[in-house]
């Protein structure tokens, strides 16, 4: 295991196990309908490419980057689009994927501006939530694991832009994330 690692939190094939059985439930539910699935960068695009090779029904993929601004966002969610749909969502029927959803503010603020552009349906889909993070209620309509409140990395998710290429979920080590070493005082 990675050194940097505590443990373990979810295996890879948990994960494709896990994914597999969103993707029979989100084509059931949308079956006869074209999807639009859109990834919100970095955290969410190798979920997303597996995902989507689990539906069944047509889909379209996009894509956008936000940026929290700050402490700032820490209570508003309000946050910076640095990379917006390619797509015209009006009348589509949209489903937004993300990586883990903690204090949900980003989340809702992205539903928020989503739903102003007047799509047939809007839902969420969420690799992994943390629920004792929430801030503000937003409805996850798919939800792959709840996790407690640890630091996770892996397929997908970074700390400082690293780690998102381990292909399992793995919790990162204290010190990596305080920034003291072992025997630092
Ligand atoms: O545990 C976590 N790992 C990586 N990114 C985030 C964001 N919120 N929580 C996280
Ligand atoms: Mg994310």
């Amino acid at each position: 295991m990675h050194g940097d690692m505590e443990r373990v939190l979810i295996t890879e094939e948990e994960i494709a196990r896990r994914v597999r059985e969103l993707g029979e439930e989100i084509s059931r539910d949308y079956a006869g309908k074209e999807l639009l699935v859109v990834g919100i960068l970095k955290g969410a695009v190798i979920f997303m490419a597996d995902l989507v090779r689990c539906l069944t029904i047509p889909v379209r993929l996009d894509f956008m980057a936000v940026s929290s601004y700050g402490a700032s966002s820490e209570s508003s969610g309000v946050v910076r689009i640095l990379k917006d749909l390619e797509q015209n969502i009006e009348g589509l029927d949209v489903l937004i994927v993300e990586d883990i959803v903690d204090t949900g503010l980003t989340l809702n603020y992205l539903r928020e501006n989503l739903l102003t552009r007047g799509p047939a349906s809007l839902k969420i889909c969420t690799l992994l939530d943390k629920p004792s993070r929430r801030k503000v209620d937003v409805q996850v309509d798919y939800n792959g694991f709840v996790i407690p409140d640890e630091f996770v990395v892996g397929y997908g998710l970074d700390y400082d832009g690293r780690y998102r290429h381990l292909r399992d979920i793995l919790v990162l080590k204290r010190e990596v994330y305080s920034g003291k070493k072992e025997g630092d005082n």
